[in-house]
Order: C-alpha cells, then structure tokens, then sequence
C-alpha cells in the first residue's frame, strides 16, 4: 500500500484528527437516517420538538465536521504533493550529471506531473470512501439492533463483497503496470515529436514512421485503459447487482423463512437503501485507490532513483577552497565511460598537466577524441576514476567539488539559455547595453524585470553570444568554451579571437576554450591536442604574461 505509506510519512496533521473527524461525519451521517427511518411513518402530530433539533443538531455536525475533514485533507495531500514535488527537484538538483544521463528524461516528467495529479484527484474521493466504510459500519450496527436476520445476511454479503474487492485490486495494479508502461512509451513519442519537429516536418517518410510507433503505443495505452476501465465498470455493476440481490432477499425471501417484525423489515430496507450509496462509492473508490496507489509506487520508486543519484554525503559539510589559485594539476587523472554491463567503452587519460591561472589554452582534437569529456572532469561534472585533481597544493575531495565548480563559467557545446539570469544579481540597463554593443547585439535583447531577458528568440550565432553576455555577468575567474565560435560568422569569429579572448586575459580571466579554428591558434598561449582520449600535443605558444 504504497499510497497509505507516503502520506504516513508526509502528514503533518495527527491521525487522530483525521479520524475524529471522519466519525463524527459518518456517526452523524448514520444519525440522519436513523432518525428518517424511525420518524418515517410516524403522524405528523407525534413527531416532537426534541426529534426535529436533534435532525437539526445532527446536520450542522455533519456540515462542520464533513468541511473540516476535507478540507484539512486537501491541505495535507496538496502539502505532500508540494513536498514531492520539491525533494524531486531537490534531488535531480544534486544529483551526478553521469547518473542523471542513464535515467530517462520522460520518467521524472512523469513523475512530477502525472503521478502528483493522480494522488491529488484521488484524495477527496479517498476520503469519501473511508468515510463510506464508517458509515457502512455504523448502519450496520443499526441494523443489528433492529433485525439480527438481516444483520447475518448482510455481513456475510459485505464479507464475500470484500474479498472480491481485495482480489480485484491486486489485477487491477498488475494492470495499471501496464498502463504505465505504455504510457511512457506514449511520452517518449510525444517528446521526440516535439524536439525533433523540424526534422519530422522535413521528412515525410519520418513523420510517418514516427506517428506509426507513436499510434502503436497509444493503442496499447488505450486498449489497457479501455480493459482496466471495464472491469472497474463490471466490479461496481457486479457490487450493485449483488447490493439489489440483498435487499431482495431480505425484503422478499427472508420474512418466508424467519419472522421479522412488519416495522422492522420496513426500517432494515430503508437502512440497507441507505448503505447501498456509500458501497456503490467504495466500489467506484477502488480503481481510484488502485491508480493513485500505482501511482505512489512509482513516485517512490523515482524518489530512491533520483536519492541513488545524489552523491551528497550525508552530514558532510561542504568547505570552501581559497579565492585566488595559482594553478590547477591534475595528476595521472583519468575516466571511464561504462555501459549498462559495467564493460568499458571509452578511457580518457592518463593525464599529467597544469593549466596555470591567467593561461588561455586552447584544446583540439577531432570528434571523438575526448575534448568534452576532460572539460567535464576539468570543471567537476565528472569525477577521476584515477588519479587526482589539485588546486595549487590541496586535492579535491567531496567537500571541496562545490566550492571547486563554482569557480568556473561554462558554456558546453550543447549549452541551455535561461531566460533569467538565476542567481546573479540584477545588472543595470547600462551594463546590458554595454554588453550587447560588445558582442553586437545591441537592440536584439533588454532586460525585462530586472533579471528577465525579453527574448531569447534569436539566430543560433545570437543565442551563443547572449549565453557569453551570462558568462560575463557571472564573473567567474575561469571560463570555459567548448566550440563557442562554430556558429559565428567570420567577422566575429575573428573579433572573438583578437578581441574578446585577449580582453578577458587581460582581465584576469583563465580561458578554457574547446576549438578547430586552426587559423587562430595563436592567439592561445597554449594548444593541447587530444586523439583517442590521450594528450597527444601540449605546446606553449606564447610565454605567460
Ligand atoms: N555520456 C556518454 N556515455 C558513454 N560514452 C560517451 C558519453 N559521452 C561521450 N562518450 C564517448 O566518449 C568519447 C569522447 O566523447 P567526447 O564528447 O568527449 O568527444 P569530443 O572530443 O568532445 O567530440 P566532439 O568534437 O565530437 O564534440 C566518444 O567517442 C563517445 O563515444
């Protein structure tokens, strides 16, 4: 009952309050219809004052205490869902970029949005139905007390009505598995049509072949559905036949058999009318109750997943390495990339070199040599298998790694542009400007909001710029730039070069810049070739200023 276990470890509010609260509902839900029931039939004129507050009384506690259980729930269940929510971003906030590359993308989406949505919409009816089993309790406590005939045939009925129930429940969780399953591969159609639109609106025969696996996967999810939802339909058909069948019997059959007094049969049909509502919403609750159980389950699941990926250690405190350094070393340092099976598939390193501060190094090598991946290890998104890295004397250990990123700006070949500029304070309109007038961008963006970009709908060239407009505002003393000139035109490929690069080492700053601009290599103070994941050249072209 992985639902029950979730809000278990998430409520804030006491138990007892829920419970409480549901049995003074129910107590006086059940009050009504006794009083109904005993006042039904009785003249006009014996009915006395007493009868109609308690009628009174009875309802105003229903109202309060039906309002307040609800509402305390939904404020519970929103709350958990919130919490979920939060640790679930918290979670693949801190998790390892390695990690968080194996786990795929539509699962933690979700996650996050259907799974939360499921547990939310299921609550209120949740409660209902608990609230539905009191009553049906309480009833039946009436019934006992007005016809023990009656109270035997309709225990052993509710009795059979729950076993089919919990027999049921277990099916109908095998086959919302599926449901999910199909659904995911559903998801996954869907994100592929939308990241890849241009390439499927290009391509015909793609766009065909995609909608086909897409429809395979929707017709799987829908016929699932379609199956799942008519054994809920044929269960809640079967309970209110069965609930029919009971009454009959007690009205038609059983006065044949056993004498009941002619009031009594009369109070114990319209007691067992008024239990008939509250098993139809327990019948129809169950589905419910599976689905948002399937649900829970899954989103513990992806809980564990995204806490296996942290790699924070719990009580560390996190320490921070000195602002200036002199040089970063890295000492035999090396990594390898794994499969699924553990077996290797591409090693960078060993690698032996320091980048000294101040440095601009430039580092070449053709696709596939290794460039990313020992930027990544360089900026402490991957860790050394072997080997160390060091700033100046002291190695880093998962205290310093923090402390360590934080002294980098980096913009990856496959970098993302956030509208906002998160964690930076709000720069003035004149800096922007004199930003934008420098990577010639003038009048193409403007800060809205103070931190807010009006747009960053902008040519590929454009984008790259305003993601180094983010660089600079960081002010970070070491920026890395992997291939950052691709995508720019010759003239500000060469103001980048002979410029930009030049008047950010003047400005202290160390560059780090992934590039197959040959014809600019000079303009580094030092080249570092990569084939096959291995430093193959390391040549200092200019002495250190
Ligand atoms: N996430 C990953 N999982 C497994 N293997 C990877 C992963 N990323 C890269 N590789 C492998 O590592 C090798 C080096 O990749 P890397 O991205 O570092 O090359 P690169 O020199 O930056 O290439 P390019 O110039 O094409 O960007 C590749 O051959 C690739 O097969």
């Amino acid at each position: 009952m992985s639902l029950i276990e979730l809000i278990r470890r998430h409520i804030k509010t006491s138990p007892h309050t829920f419970v409480l609260l549901a049995l003074l509902s129910g107590v006086s839900n059940v009050l009504v219809m006794t009083l109904i029931t005993t006042s039904a039939g009785v003249e006009q004129a014996a009915l006395d004052l007493r009868t109609i507050t308690m009628f009174g009384l009875v309802i105003g506690i229903y109202i309060v205490s039906q309002r307040g259980l609800m509402r305390i729930t939904a404020t519970e269940v929103e709350s958990m869902i919130h919490d979920l929510r939060m640790a679930l971003v918290e979670n693949i906030s801190h998790a390892e970029l390695l990690s968080l590359e194996r786990v795929g993308r539509s699962e933690i989406l979700t996650g996050m949005i259907r799974d939360t949505q499921t547990i939310s919409q299921a609550s209120n009816i949740l409660v209902i139905a608990v609230q539905s089993i009191i009553m049906i309790a309480l009833s039946m406590v009436y019934v006992f007390l007005i016809n023990k005939i009656a109270f035997v045939l309709s225990l052993s009925f509710i009795a059979f009505s729950m076993l089919l129930i919990l027999r049921h429940m277990i099916a109908l969780r095998a086959e919302l598995n599926t449901v999910y399953e199909e659904e995911n591969h559903l998801y996954d159609g869907l994100r592929d049509v939308l990241e890849g639109f241009k390439e499927v609106k290009m391509s015909p025969p793609r766009r065909i072949d995609i909608l086909a696996e897409i429809d395979i996967a929707a017709t799987r999810a829908r016929d699932v559905k379609i199956a799942f939802q008519g054994r809920a339909a044929q269960e809640f058909v079967l309970s209110q036949t069965m609930s029919f069948l009971l009454l009959g019997i007690i009205v038609f059959i059983a006065p044949m058999f056993f004498s009941v007094e002619a009031g009594a049969a009369a109070r114990t049909a319209a007691a067992m009318l008024f239990i008939i509502g509250p098993l139809a919403m327990v019948t129809q609750a169950i589905p419910i109750f599976a689905t948002a159980n399937a649900a829970a389950d899954n989103l513990s699941q992806l809980e564990h997943l995204l806490q296996s990926l942290v790699s924070t250690i719990p009580g560390m405190i996190e320490r921070p390495l000195p602002a200036t350094f002199e040089a970063i070393h890295f000492d035999t340092v090396s990594f390898t990339y794994v499969d699924n099976k553990a077996v290797d598939m591409f090693t960078v390193g060993p690698f032996n070199f320091s980048i000294r501060q101040g440095e601009t190094l430039f580092i070449t090598g053709g696709n596939g040599s290794g460039k990313s991946t020992l930027v990544k290890l360089l900026v402490g998104l991957y860790y050394p298998e072997k080997g160390v890295i060091r700033i100046d004397q002291q190695a880093l250990s998962a205290e310093t790694y923090s402390s360590y990123r934080s002294k980098f700006s980096v913009i990856f070949s496959d970098y993302y542009l956030f509208k906002r500029l998160y964690g930076l304070n709000a720069p003035s309109p004149e800096i922007i400007d004199e930003l934008c007038l420098l990577l010639e961008i003038l009048g193409k963006v403007r800060l809205k909001d103070a931190n807010r970009f009006d747009t960053i709908d902008l040519s590929t060239g454009q984008r790259k710029r305003l993601a180094l407009l983010v660089t600079l505002l960081e002010d970070k003393p070491i920026i890395v730039l992997d291939e950052w000139a691709a995508d720019q035109d010759p003239h500000f490929r060469r103001k980048f070069y002979q410029e930009l690069l030049p008047h950010l080492k003047a400005l202290g700053k160390t560059i780090i810049a992934i590039t197959h601009d040959d014809r600019y290599f000079d303009t580094a103070d030092r080249c570092i070739a990569l084939e096959e994941g291995r430093i193959t050249s390391d040549i200092s072209k200019k002495p250190l200023q």
